[in-house]
Parts: C-alpha cells; sequence; structure tokens
C-alpha cells in the first residue's frame, strides 16, 4: 500500500496501522474532499487489476466509475450504507462514510461491505428464511408503487407507461402535470422505483399543505436553536432525507414565491443551507415535481419563476384524464378487485347498467374519485356518482341547498368507506380520500351526534 504524507511514517504505529488496512480482505479506499484518492489498500487494488500508483492522486470517478458517491460524501451529503456499485465487472454492496477532524469533513472512505455479491445474494436467502428482522429504510421513504402500479390500456396510457419508463432512464428532473387523482404520485413513485435510485429514499413534500413560515425549515433543516421551538440538536430537511433518492415536489405550483427563489438557488449550486446555519451541504437527489395548476399560465402572471419552471420542466409528462382515456371499465374491474382484497369481501360484478353510469360521469376528481365510488359500491351496494359531478353543472338557488345536503352524505359515506378500507386508521382513511387529518375530524365531528 502506498500512504500519503499524512499517513505515511516509519514509526512503529504507522508500519502497523499499514498492515491493518492491507490485511483487511475487503476493499477501502479514501478521498481527499475534491474526491482525488489519497489511500487506497491491496485488495482493492487487486480488484481494479493495478498498482496503487496507478490510482492514488486520480479522481475517484476517473477509477471506479460514474456511478459512486463518495466524492459527494467527501463534501458532506451524509453516509451511505449498502450502496451498490459495479466495479471493473465486479458487483460490490459499500459503505462510505465522510471522515471528520476538527469538526470539518476532510475527505471520505468507502469500504465493500460484500465483494461477492453472490455470496451475498444466498446470505441474504439464508437470512430471509431464518426469518430474521432485517431494518428496513422507513417506511415514509420508500416508493410503494412501480410500473406494474399503473394500471390501462389503450394508446394513451400506453404512451404515459412509455414516457414513465424514459422518465426512470434519466437521472433528470420531471415535472408531472394532470388533473386531480390522475396519478401524478403514483407515476413519480413508478419513475423511482425503476430508476437507478430505487434503493435510495422517496421523501415526498406538499407545497401547498406546509405553512409558509415553517416550509424553510422543512425543506432546507434547521440547525439547534434556530428559532423558538426548534429542537436543540437541529433537524435535517427534507433535501437532506432525499440524499441518494427523489424529492418529489407535490403542488409545486403552490409553492409560494420566495420559496421558489430558495428552490432555484439551491438546483443551481446543489448545495442547501440549513435555517439557522452557515455551512453549505452538497445534495445528490432528483428532483421530480408535481402539479395540478397550470403552470405556464402561472409564469405568464408572475405566480411562478421562469426560471424555475424551466429548470423543472426538463422531462414534462401530462398525465391522461381519466374521461379521455377510454379504458374506464377495465380500470373499474381493477380497482374493485383491489378494493374488495383490501376490505376482505368478494369483488362485486359490475352489471351493464353499473357500466353505463360510470361511462356517463365525466370524473372530475379522476381515479382517485372512482377508487371512492368503487369503495362505496362495495359498502352500499350501488354505485352513486351523480352528486360528484357538482363541477360540472350549475344548480339553480333552489337546488343548491339540497345539492349541499346531498354532498354532505356523499361526504359522509365515502368518509366511512375510507375508514373501513383503512381499518379504522384515520392517517390512512385521510390519505385514502386525498384530505388533510383536520378535514377529515371536521367530518367525524359533523357526523356524530352533538
Ligand atoms: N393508472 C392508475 N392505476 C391504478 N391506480 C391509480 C392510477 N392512477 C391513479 N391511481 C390511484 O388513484 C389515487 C390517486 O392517485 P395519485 O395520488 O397518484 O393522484 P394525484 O394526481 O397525485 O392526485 P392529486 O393531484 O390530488 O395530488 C391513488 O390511490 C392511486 O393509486
Amino acid at each position: 500500500m502506498t500512504l500519503p504524507e499524512w499517513l505515511a511514517g516509519s514509526s512503529e504505529e504507522a508500519g502497523f496501522l499499514r498492515l491493518v488496512l492491507d490485511h483487511v480482505s475487503d476493499c477501502l479506499v479514501a478521498v481527499d474532499t475534491e474526491g482525488t484518492i489519497v489511500l487506497i489498500n491491496d485488495p482493492y487494488c487487486r480488484l481494479l487489476g493495478g498498482e496503487a500508483e496507478e490510482f492514488l492522486g486520480r479522481h475517484i470517478t476517473d477509477v471506479v466509475g460514474p456511478q459512486t458517491r463518495l466524492h459527494f460524501v467527501a463534501r458532506g451529503i451524509g453516509t451511505h450504507i449498502g450502496y451498490p456499485l459495479e466495479v471493473r465487472g465486479h458487483k460490490l454492496v459499500t459503505k462510505q462514510v465522510p471522515v471528520h477532524k476538527d469538526g470539518r469533513i476532510i475527505g471520505a472512505v468507502g469500504l465493500a461491505l460484500f465483494s461477492d455479491y453472490d455470496a451475498l445474494k444466498k446470505t441474504y436467502g439464508r437470512i430471509s428464511k431464518a426469518e430474521l428482522a432485517i431494518p428496513s429504510k422507513p417506511k415514509a421513504w420508500q416508493s410503494k408503487f412501480g410500473l406494474d402500479d399503473v394500471i390501462g390500456t389503450g394508446p394513451l396510457m400506453e404512451a404515459h407507461r412509455d414516457a414513465l419508463k424514459l422518465a426512470a432512464a434519466y437521472d433528470l428532473p420531471v415535472l408531472i402535470c394532470g388533473e386531480t387523482g390522475t396519478g401524478k404520485e403514483l407515476a413519480a413513485q413508478a419513475i423511482h422505483s425503476l430508476s437507478d435510485r430505487s434503493t435510495g429514499p422517496f421523501v415526498w413534500v406538499n407545497c401547498a399543505s406546509i405553512p409558509s413560515e415553517l416550509i424553510e425549515a422543512e425543506l432546507f433543516g434547521y440547525e439547534g436553536g434556530a428559532f423558538t421551538g426548534a429542537r436543540s440538536q437541529g433537524k435535517p430537511g427534507k433535501f437532506e432525507l432525499a440524499t441518494g433518492g427523489v424529492l418529489f415536489l407535490d403542488e409545486i405550483g403552490d409553492m409560494p414565491l420566495a420559496l421558489q427563489g430558495s428552490l432555484l438557488r439551491v438546483l443551481q449550486t446543489g448545495e442547501i443551507v440549513r435555517v439557522g446555519g452557515t455551512n453549505p451541504v452538497g445534495i445528490d437527489l432528483r428532483i421530480i415535481c408535481a402539479t395540478n395548476k397550470p403552470l405556464v399560465e402561472l409564469v405568464q402572471t408572475g405566480r411562478f419563476r421562469e426560471d424555475l419552471y424551466h429548470r423543472l420542466n426538463v422531462l414534462p409528462i401530462e398525465v391522461p384524464a381519466l374521461r379521455e382515456r377510454g379504458d374506464l371499465a377495465h380500470l373499474a374491474e381493477h380497482l374493485l378487485a383491489r378494493i374488495a382484497t383490501r376490505l376482505s369481501v368478494p369483488a362485486p360484478v359490475l352489471t351493464a347498467e353499473d357500466h353505463d353510469r360510470l361511462v356517463a360521469h365525466t370524473w372530475p376528481g379522476n381515479v382517485r374519485e372512482l377508487e371512492n365510488a368503487l369503495t362505496r359500491m362495495i359498502v352500499t351496494g350501488h354505485i352513486s356518482t351523480a352528486s360528484l359531478d357538482y363541477r360540472h353543472r350549475s344548480p339553480s338557488v333552489d337546488a343548491k341547498s339540497d345539492l349541499k345536503s346531498r354532498m354532505k352524505s356523499e361526504a359522509h359515506a365515502a368518509l366511512r368507506a375510507a375508514l373501513m378500507q383503512a381499518g379504522g386508521n384515520k392517517q390512512r382513511a385521510a390519505e385514502v380520500l386525498g384530505i388533510s387529518r383536520a378535514q377529515l375530524y371536521r367530518l367525524l365531528k359533523e357526523q356524530s351526534p352533538a
């Protein structure tokens, strides 16, 4: 092994350290903050098929390949554990950790946790068989859906699935547009699941629902004591949590203008600064945005920054509205089966009359509305869609109070169905309905006798 000056030396300790590093049977490499290799042990040199002198002083990506993240780790994006890497035809599972000195990051070390992928798979199989609990990423960070969950037939849906596959193949920003409930979040999750970042987190932020005074701290994190009520040890923001994966910015059209400026700066510099902090932290993530707002119109009327729009709109995806898709019957059958399984009841069969009713409706709430109507059908035995046509009808003044009470009772029926579907879990029921927890509690309160 050849050591950099700061590790080289003739003392007994330095000699012993060199031997230890070479006798570690796993590959080990260290870089400085520029990503330049400053240390590499014999096992790694053997895997690379060369001598240490050939590799020292070169950038890690030149030697190991572009998919390594060690140079980002050396710039402070955090630790990667279990990061898969293919080096000269060898599949490794690595751990990449920053090296600190006097409270500052001075580089990073990459260590192969497993150099033999097949052996790892066999070990994993044995562990799974023994049903040992393997700690997993928190559920909220994982994408739950893949391309197979995007149900639909016909040319529009085929083109949609092709667009998702294309977006998954390139590590570029994606802007997903479409009406409410069309499956924009589903599309974002499918892209993440299909992409090279699938082992990284999928972190979701709803730009419309976070109070504007909290949104900076939520996105960029904060240092301890940054403001009244802040945790003393500080908190990482969504950008940091999404390191190595995808940050999904839902309802981007509702992002306050001031924050749009901050987001643009992050995208330009690739760094964030926590609220109350001074040190920039490098970030490595992919941004996927979604909106049901006409973003171009928002740009024209000055409510959305044009420069940010162009940064985000690299790979645009338009999710078709349900009424345009032409595959309603197919989708309905599929969803009915899925909901029935979730509720542990047999799936009802749709009659010709049911089909007619479904096709006659315009589905302003798209697939989410269809899911809810079908859930209600399972619970009540009949399809009720009419009152949800409110956006497409103009009721007379006399009809308004009747319409209001019918909408209320529809909302309560939907609430009961969603609670059943979610096994009584209110958070999940709110998600099923696409409303906030506070709205769900309001509905529950309305429903309960005074
Ligand atoms: N093609 C599809 N196949 C199966 N399920 C779908 C499809 N599209 C949407 N869904 C389902 O419809 C519901 C709404 O989807 P999603 O939350 O992705 O919509 P959205 O467009 O992000 O909604 P919003 O604009 O209100 O945030 C989810 O339960 C989702 O699984």
